[in-house]
């Protein structure tokens, strides 16, 4: 039995003092039993973030890391950094990532690498442009991109990481994907981690759904054979929100 996990994606939103009032208005409502709770906040919120969860249920994780532990890369931050917070997710691969900041499979590997190096559970995000579904594409996409992400994992990581199916024409368009569609991938996904490993650990790893995921729609994509939870964006940036989504999911 896999437990769904909701983590919410807060991207380039909100400042410090914002992070507080809505770990306040979420308090006590958005950890519910037999749900994961995760916020991605950005940088500059997480110890703030980490101190105002603790002991509420709510877990916290980053959007990025680098893949090396320390060194001279400006502008970076690494695993040893975020699991001295008390940092337990990161998402890696997103594909505002590997559109704008040029990730490459390879890089997201060397990512994961590093995560499982710092005690980190990494949130690999998989998924295919517009072009490349319209194409047919879609599962090519998806196959090379999961199996480059789990390059040269134990079987034990490999069942803990998340995968997130993010179709990238779904995301931040309220173009969803039909529920049937998302599960057939992310039940093809599974087929391609079952082939790299074997059909009990395919079954044990989470593989969530993500773009345009609100409250109206997640427990219809939660209902689906395969999909496990919900990479979200938008919608999770509102208390209220956020709160019905893990309710959604449930
Ligand atoms: O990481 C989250 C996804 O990019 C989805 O974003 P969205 O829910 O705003 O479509």
């Amino acid at each position: 039995m896999r437990t769904p996990i909701i983590a919410g994606n807060w991207k380039m939103f909100k400042t410090v003092s914002e992070t507080l009032a809505f770990a306040e208005a979420v308090k006590g409502k958005a950890a519910v039993e037999g749900v994961e709770t995760v916020i991605c906040a950005p940088f500059t919120n997480l110890p703030a973030l980490t101190e105002a969860v603790r002991g509420t249920g709510i877990k916290v994780g980053a959007q990025n890391l680098h893949f090396e532990d320390n060194g001279a890369f400006t502008g970076e931050i690494s695993g040893v950094m975020l699991k001295e917070l008390g940092v337990d997710y990161v998402i890696i691969g997103h594909s505002e990532r590997r559109q704008y900041f040029g990730e490459t499979d390879e890089i997201v590997n060397k990512k994961v690498v590093a995560a499982f190096r710092n005690g980190l559970t990494p949130i690999v995000c998989v998924g295919e442009k517009l072009e490349e579904r319209e194409a047919d594409q879609t599962k090519e996409v998806c196959k090379v991109q999961t199996e480059g992400a789990f390059k040269g994992l134990s079987k034990e990581e490999a069942a803990q990481v998340v995968v997130a199916y993010e179709p990238i024409w779904a995301i931040g368009t309220g173009k969803s994907s039909t529920s049937a569609d998302a599960n057939e991938v992310t039940a093809y996904i599974r087929t391609v981690l079952a082939g790299l490993y074997d059909q009990a650990t395919a079954d044990v790893i989470r593989i969530q759904y993500g773009g345009s995921v609100k409250p109206e729609n997640v427990t219809e994509y939660l209902g689906q054979s395969d999909i496990d939870g919900a990479l979200v964006g938008g919608a999770s940036l509102q208390p209220d929100s956020f709160v019905a989504l893990v309710e959604g999911a449930k």
